[in-house]
């Protein structure tokens, strides 16, 4: 594993950091039984709106349109459809690793996080952030190999919002062409990995990577932390909170 040089989500208020975050799945994960009760999961996207890209000054997120049920994710450990709210992805600096979570010790270039938020239980995904069973993360990993074959529809339009607070739009993108082919998974119940940490999160992540290439990575290198007011010019790059310790958490493997 890289030896971690990234600067820990901590705030001036909060300087500990809480929240279990993105857990390491580092347990015997390929070795864990695969829990029979836990169903495989659905995504519904053929109707899925995508509204703009924007660059938050954390990572670059796409971002959907929310107002039914038009684009959900369901089944496996879920209770009821989570609606998609957004997706952004989280990456490592040249050549080091990226991921928020660890697979046996091993991370990954990147990770994508399909945000879905609980609109049965919840009247806003802001109140959804706060509430245990709120929201339904969808991680997947990136690893390094050939072009991805429908990335550059992401990483072409990065040039659009370079500085922080940048936002352009963005209709027309399905996030469907950036699934791997199987969709098993590990499941568990964690927190947001940035603040405001919210421990809201059920954590499903798939097993298999997607494959992008080095250049298709670099472009998101490209990214600044910083507005385009401020003279210093910061790069995004190393976004990825440490995974946190499993502290007794149970996860669950699908077939
Ligand atoms: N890296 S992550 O998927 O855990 C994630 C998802 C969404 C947010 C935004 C929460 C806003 C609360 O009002 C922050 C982090
Ligand atoms: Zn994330």
């Amino acid at each position: 594993m890289e030896k971690r040089t990234v600067p820990l989500y901590g705030t001036k208020t909060s300087p500990l950091l809480r929240g279990t975050g993105s857990l390491p799945l580092t347990s015997s994960l390929r070795r864990l039984p695969c829990d029979p009760n836990l169903g495989p999961i659905v995504l519904n996207y053929d109707q899925c709106t995508s509204l703009n890209i924007t660059n938050n000054g954390h990572s670059v997120v796409v971002e959907f349109d929310d107002t039914d049920d038009r684009s959900v994710i369901q089944g496996g450990p879920l209770g009821n459809p989570y609606r998609l709210k957004q997706f952004h992805f989280h990456w490592g600096g040249k050549g080091c690793h990226g991921s928020e979570h660890t697979v046996e010790g091993m991370s990954y270039a990147s990770e994508l996080h399909l945000v879905h938020w609980n609109a049965v239980k919840y009247k806003s995904f802001g109140q959804a952030a706060e509430a245990p069973d709120g929201l339904a993360v969808l991680g997947i990993f990136l690893d390094t190999g050939d072009d991805h074959r429908w990335l550059h529809m992401i990483t072409d339009a990065l040039y659009m919002v370079k500085f922080k607070a940048s936002v352009t739009d963005f209709k027309g993108f399905n996030p469907k062409c950036l699934l791997p082919s199987s969709l098993h998974y590990w499941t568990y119940l964690g927190s947001l990995t940035t603040p405001p940490l919210h421990e809201s999160v059920i954590w499903i992540v798939l097993k298999e990577p997607i494959i992008v290439s080095e250049k298709q990575l670099g472009k998101f290198r490209t990214l600044l932390f910083s507005g385009e007011e401020e003279d210093q010019r910061m790069r995004m790059e190393n976004n990825f909170r440490p995974p946190q310790p499993l502290k007794g958490r149970e996860v669950r493997s699908s077939n």
